[in-house]
């Protein structure tokens, strides 16, 4: 599949990136001389952060490529996504040669962040061609894209874009109607101009007001938005009861919000003054990597909890895995094969990373317990049958770190199965980063009763996979570390 990115700045880079890492070609058409350098930065970004938020293997990387017309960046893609200034004479320039020149099923998609379809379709060859699709920064990194059609709503070619943005770990939001600036930077929009009278009247700094939402509301927004967050603060009775109490105040109002501070230079100084005495000592690339490893660790951290933007992870991590991504096949269901068996794929996230730059002690056992939980699944010991009573309980490990894993590696764990009679289970994994040796992790295990939490011995079905792959595994030869204790080297 061809993605076509015309316009290759901020935001263009960005969709770049999410398409190519997602296995699309893409091409991009930008007139600036440095965008292939800009997009070469924004890329780097992205492959340091995106892989690590799936905890499956991702599709091999499409290719990229740098094209001098809109016509041959077009011809044959499946998508075509603009990224021109937020000017709607350029941007109708844009079309009019896109048109000319692509599939007519091609979807268009506009990053605009304020313009309206019909706005963006006037003069166009087929206007139902022409969507917003409007992202947030980073677009590599950040789900949500708003979807606006046009006053007379194709649906089918909505279904379309939203499947497509869905394959490429995109949360499509459908805005039914349009208005100027779509919903989010409708939102944005008025905590801005409170955010610059603030300001202007000297109440407080850009740092205050930025400390103002990190250290709370922010945090809050993050994963439950706002109408969630006041149901809460409602109390028992709920969202009537903080309506009864909190709605009065809007008569106040406590905002300024119908009037716009006058943006002259003295304000642009005061706001840019500011801002560098707060943020000047990084530079853009710095802090660009500052946020996307809080963004990779607060967003893995929701997909713990199964939550909002979390919880897309999670599914897109299955349809990842359906789609079979890059490197060794993960086995189905059910082991056949006599070799030890692949458990774990995976990119090393971010939050992994500790001060020494490289994976953290403690994430070798998330990995390896993961690598377990998966052997766990193969051999029949699923979610049905731990819901049904029957677990196994790690009651000893034993970790060997060989080598360095850094952020962005793409980790494989193999299983051996060293022993697996009655309650009994013994596991030896092997960590590699590409083909280095990282780390073993030898466990040993015991079948239980969740009841009575007392051991006991496993399921038939579940004693028998671990029959059949102690006889297929018998005979490998013992891995070398394998019942090694914590030791100086002789
Ligand atoms: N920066 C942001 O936070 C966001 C911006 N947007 C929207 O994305 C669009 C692009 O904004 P940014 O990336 O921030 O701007 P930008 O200034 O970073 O990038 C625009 C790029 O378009 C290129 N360009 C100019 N004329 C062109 C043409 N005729 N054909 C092809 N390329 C051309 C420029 O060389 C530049 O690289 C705007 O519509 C904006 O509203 C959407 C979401 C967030
Ligand atoms: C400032 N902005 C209007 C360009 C912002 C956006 O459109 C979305 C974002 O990333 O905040």
């Amino acid at each position: 599949m061809i993605a076509a990115i015309i316009g290759g700045g901020v935001i263009g880079g960005g969709w770049a990136a999410r398409f190519l890492l997602h296995g699309w070609d893409v091409r991009v058409f930008d007139p600036d001389p440095e965008a292939q350098r800009k997009i070469g930065e924004v890329l780097d970004n992205a492959r340091r952060s995106l892989p690590g938020l799936a905890d499956v293997p991702m599709p091999a990387e499409g290719t990229l490529s740098y094209h001098d017309t809109i016509e041959e960046t077009v011809a044959g893609a499946a998508w075509i996504q603009e990224s021109v200034p937020e000017r709607l004479d350029i941007k109708h320039q844009v079309f009019a040669t896109v048109q000319a020149a692509c599939d007519p099923a091609a979807v268009i998609g506009s990053s605009t962040s304020g313009f309206r379809p019909s706005e963006l379709r006037q003069g166009a060859v087929r206007e139902g061609q022409i969507i917003v699709a409007h992202p947030f920064n980073p677009v590599y990194l950040l789900p949500l894209v708003e979807l606006v059609g046009g006053p007379a709503d194709d649906a089918a070619l909505i279904a379309r874009a939203s499947e497509i943005m869905r394959g490429i770990g995109m949360y499509p939001l459908h805005i039914r109607r349009e208005i100027e600036a779509h919903i989010a930077d409708r939102l944005l929009e008025v905590v801005w101009r409170e955010a610059l009278w603030l300001v202007k009247d000297g109440i407080a700094t850009t740092e205050e007001i930025d400390n103002a939402i990190r250290y709370g509301f922010g945090l809050r927004w993050a994963q439950m938005g706002l109408f969630e967050t006041y149901r809460i603060a409602g109390g028992e009775a709920g969202m009537k009861h903080f309506l009864a109490q909190f709605g009065p105040t809007l008569a106040l109002p406590w905002c300024k919000l119908t009037d716009v501070p006058e943006y002259d230079d003295d304000l642009v100084d005061l706001i840019a003054g500011q801002s560098d005495a707060q943020s000047g000592a990084w530079t853009i690339r710095e802090l660009e990597r500052i946020r996307d490893a809080n963004l990779v660790a607060m967003m893995r951290a929701l997909k713990q909890q199964d939550w909002g933007a979390g919880a897309l992870l999670k599914a897109h991590d299955l349809r990842l895995r359906d789609a079979g991504g890059a490197g060794e096949a993960a086995p189905a269901d059910g082991i056949a094969e006599d070799g030890p068996v692949l458990t774990l794929s995976q990119t090393v996230p971010l939050d992994w990373l500790d001060y020494n730059g490289h994976m953290n002690e403690s994430r070798y056992l998330e990995a390896f317990a993961s690598a377990t939980d998966r052997f766990m699944e193969l051999i029949g010991c699923d979610a049905e049958y731990i819901a049904a009573g029957g677990s196994y309980f790690t009651v000893e490990s034993h970790l060997r770190h060989l080598d360095e894993a850094h952020a962005g590696d793409v980790i494989t764990i193999h299983t051996r199965l060293l022993a697996g009679e009655g309650r009994k289970m013994h596991l030896f994994h092997t960590m590699r980063a590409g083909e280095r040796e990282v780390a073993t992790g030898e466990h040993f295990l015991l079948h239980v009763n969740l009841e009575t939490r007392r051991p006991s011995d496993p399921g038939p079905q579940v004693a028998e996979a671990l029959a059949r792959i102690a006889a297929a595994q018998g005979g490998l030869s013992r891995p070398e570390g394998a019942g090694r204790a914590v030791g100086q080297r002789p």
